[in-house]
């Protein structure tokens, strides 16, 4: 699997540091062949780590903090922009020397390197530039907290900087980078913190610790920032996930709800004991009288009945699904659990068809799950062979595209993504890399909605707001 490409802000940056962090550690890191390019492999060689790969994995045996080399020659980081922060960074905080070629001079690098005790020289000309590092065994923390994120390669540099510095630097980085941040720096051992600054976050780090081998697949979690938003925002959280049957919608709404301590509920159950208790009274799935009055006298016991899962009962839910009086009667109870989820969790995630459209329309984030109808047909089939129940998967898949259909053009909810919903199809994702791409993918409306909620209650603001006081920290991934 490779990673979507909007997992992070910039896989280069985040691979680069891994490759940088991989190369400080004492034994051996396996790092996923997706996140080191190709061209950043001679380099870790050249700063004295051993570099194997095979089987789509990079194997980095390092030299630990304070270990490195001076390379015999210029570290060439043109084709890979996006190490030249971390790599000046980790050759500061040494007592080395180097010459490395970019494409250009990124904002603040060489400040903040000369801040942290390096001496920089840069030469060449303006689209080859060639810096000349010598670096400080002794450096001193980077202190660039927020509220202004650092442009990302001299953030990058701090942050390596931070590695060999004593004591704690800080970080301003924005929300998506620095959950990335976060993951590599705990994976790797190093004691890391993220705290609200504003808008951004700042990455807290304390230097000279030991680090520790990491083993890096292509979907590594990204889930600090969510954290980080949930213990400061003003809560409940209303996560929504909507999309066509067997999408995996409900596979990820659990996964989500686990991962952050949310609530979960699975609205289709509501449907499918509705259209089972219509069928078991004898009456018809597309009578509204008999439909409503079933929705109405459910209780949260009947949720329990395993032939719930079932796809008569999906069948049957599909039909009452579309008469809006039975929609109406429903609504309620999702929106009474959307509020106040059980057992004081901080929010609820809610899975359906209709949760970010009209059950919860103010919800700050969205998914829509969907994948090709053969994909989820497939995946239904052996759901229900697991299960013991006899199926025929070309049955599935049409029965499949009549339910899709009559969902999709309903007069009453139809099924559709909303604008402000972020589309994920998890055709040729597993269930680990569907969650990450998830996670990843809403980070940002997360700490939005963080945002908004301490400016509404005036805890903190953007930079420059008045009461921008809030701190805290999570230690957690
Ligand atoms: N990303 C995935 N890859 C493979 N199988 C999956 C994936 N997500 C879910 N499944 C499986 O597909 C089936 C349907 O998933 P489910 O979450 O119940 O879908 P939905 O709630 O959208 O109907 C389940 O057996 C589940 O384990
Ligand atoms: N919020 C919801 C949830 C389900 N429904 C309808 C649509 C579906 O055809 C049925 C069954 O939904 P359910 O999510 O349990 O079914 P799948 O697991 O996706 O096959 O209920 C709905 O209209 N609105």
């Amino acid at each position: 699997m490779t990673l979507p490409p909007s997992l992070i802000d910039d896989p280069a940056t985040a691979g680069a540091l891994a490759a940088v962090l991989s190369a400080a550690t004492v034994g051996e890191s396996r790092l996923s062949a997706a996140l080191v390019p190709c061209v950043l492999r001679p380099l870790l060689a050249e700063l004295g780590a051993q570099v194997a790969e095979g089987g789509g994995t990079v194997a980095v045996t390092g030299r630990g903090l304070g270990g490195l080399r001076s390379p015999e020659t210029p570290l060439d980081a043109r084709a890979v922009p996006g190490a030249l922060g971390p790599l000046c960074g980790l050759l500061a905080g040494h007592a080395v020397s180097a010459v490395v070629r970019a494409d250009r001079l990124p904002d603040g690098l060489v400040a903040t390197l000369e801040r942290a005790g390096a001496q920089v020289v840069v030469g060449g000309s303006t689209t080859a530039p060639l810096l000349t590092v010598r670096g400080t065994a002794s450096p001193l923390a980077p202190d660039c907290g927020g509220p202004a994120a650092l442009p990302p390669a001299a953030a990058m540099a701090a942050l390596a900087v931070g590695l060999t510095a004593p004591g704690e630097s800080r970080v301003a980085l924005p929300p998506a980078l620095a959950g990335v941040a976060f993951d590599l720096l705990a994976a790797f051992g190093v004691p890391v913190r993220l705290e609200p600054a504003g808008a951004v976050l700042d990455l807290v780090v304390t230097g000279e610790a030991e680090t520790a081998p990491a083993a890096l697949p292509a979907d590594w979690p990204v889930t600090p920032v969510w954290l980080a938003a949930l213990d400061h925002g003003a809560g409940p959280l209303t996560v929504a996930i909507d999309g066509p049957a067997a999408a995996g919608k409900g596979t990820l709404a659990r996964a989500v709800a686990a991962r952050l301590g949310l609530a979960y509920l699975d609205t289709g159950l509501l449907y499918r004991a509705t259209g089972l208790a219509v069928r078991r009274a004898g009456g018809s799935p597309d009578d509204p009288a008999a439909t409503e009055q079933a929705a109405r006298a459910l209780s949260p016991d009947d949720l329990n009945d395993p032939a719930l899962r079932g796809e008569a009962a999906g069948d049957a839910a599909s039909r009452v699904a579309a008469i809006p009086a039975v929609r109406a009667a429903l609504l309620e109870f999702q929106r009474a659990f959307a509020a106040q989820p059980p057992d004081g969790a901080r929010g609820a995630v809610l899975d359906g068809r209709d949760i970010g459209s009209v059950v919860c329309p103010e919800a700050p984030v969205k998914l829509f799950v969907t994948a090709r109808v053969e994909t989820r047909a497939r995946r239904r089939f052996l759901e229900l062979r697991e299960r013991g129940t006899e199926v025929i998967e070309s049955r599935i898949l049409r029965d499949m595209e009549e339910r899709d259909a009559r969902d999709r053009s309903r007069s009453v909810a139809p099924l559709v993504p909303v604008a402000d919903a972020v589309v994920l199809d998890t055709s040729d994702l597993d269930r680990d890399g569907a969650l990450s791409a998830a996670l990843a993918l809403t980070g940002a409306r997360v700490w939005a909605w963080h945002h908004a909620c301490a400016r509404a209650d005036g805890r903190a603001g953007p930079p420059g707001a008045p009461g921008a006081t809030d701190t805290g920290s999570t230690g957690d991934s």
